[in-house]
């Protein structure tokens, strides 16, 4: 039996349908399943349409499943909701409000939890006028109003749906040095979907791969690079046991990212992937077998 204490996030056979079963039979999310510890900031990649904002959705109790469940903070999303955060990637904001009625309106709505001085400090380290009216704000300055209101709410669970999209470079990454304080202070639970998987390499410690509506990698970032290898050396020699996820020879020389099962060839030369390596490998091989990475595969690695 799976222990499920300590679990920010669960999910079983999770399925999410849009349109008319017998008009549409496009899941945006099927057959998912995946467990996330508490207290991890975890990256969620994919292609586009692959389901993160899906699954985000269904996270926030904004959407329901079709089929399936998923667990949040150990109850279901709806009874979660006063302990979760949730920026979206419509980050919506009423335009008729100032800033600081709009985190005023934060306070109002979660009187037991806020954190007025984080709210107004992200805020104000954007050089926002708190008077400025939503509507006058340009897309990244929403993102920070949208990021403020989150965090000031002091979540057990944060899920930031492509939070730094709009951002500068030097927003991102002060913004993300927030993120990481809360997670490490108050040891919230972060979930990011992101496009940009360098930047989320040294920031995140956990890792979830949607392809195609299904999880493909789920786990610790350190436990998922080490159950793969990239291997370089002969033409020809046998990849055999190990699951290839990508492999590529130019005259002599073969390169090769596998998923280990085994001892490696010796005459190959082996290297751990970076993150970055991983999820473009299993990017641009969309057909490789859904794999999940669990903490005993790593002793097997
Ligand atoms: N409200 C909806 N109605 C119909 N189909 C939808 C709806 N929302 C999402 N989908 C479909 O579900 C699939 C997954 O979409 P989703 O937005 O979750 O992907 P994503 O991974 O977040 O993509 P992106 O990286 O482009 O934001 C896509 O095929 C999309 O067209």
């Amino acid at each position: 039996m799976t222990d499920t204490a300590g679990l920010a996030m669960e999910a079983a056979d999770l399925g999410r349908r849009f349109g008319r079963a017998r008009l549409s039979p496009a899941w945006a999310l099927r057959g998912c399943a995946f467990q996330l510890p508490a207290g991890r900031v975890c990256a969620v990649v994919g292609h586009n349409g692959a389901g993160k904002s899906t699954l985000l959705a269904l996270a926030a109790g904004l959407l329901v499943p079709t089929e399936g469940t998923i667990r949040v903070l150990g109850t279901d999303p709806a009874s979660a909701r006063a302990r979760v955060g949730f920026v979206s990637q419509e980050k919506p904001l009423y335009p008729q409000l100032t800033i600081a009625e709009t985190l005023r309106m934060g306070a109002d709505l979660n009187p037991d939890h806020w954190d007025a001085a984080t709210g107004e400090r992200i805020v104000a380290d954007g050089d926002l006028d708190p008077k400025s009216r939503i509507r006058a704000l340009s897309g990244g300055q929403r993102t920070r109003v949208a990021l403020a209101l989150a965090l000031a709410k002091r979540p057990d669970l944060l899920l930031l749906d492509e939070p730094m999209a709009d951002l500068d470079p030097l927003a991102r990454h002060e913004l993300m040095g927030v993120l990481m304080s809360q997670a490490a202070q108050h040891g919230t639970t972060i979930v990011m979907s992101s496009h940009v998987v360098a930047e989320l390499e040294g920031s995140c410690d956990h890792l979830l791969l949607i392809g195609a509506g299904r999880v493909r990698l789920s786990g610790e970032i350190d436990d998922v690079l080490t159950a793969h290898a990239r291997l370089s050396g002969p033409a020809g020699t046998p990849l055999a046991p190990h699951t290839v996820i990508e492999s590529r020879t130019t005259g002599r020389q073969l390169t090769a990212l596998v998923r280990k099962s085994g001892p490696l060839p010796t005459d190959l030369h082996p290297a751990t992937p970076s993150l970055e390596e991983l999820v473009l490998g299993y990017l641009r091989n969309p057909g490789t077998s859904v794999t999940t990475t669990s903490p005993s595969e790593k002793a097997a690695a």
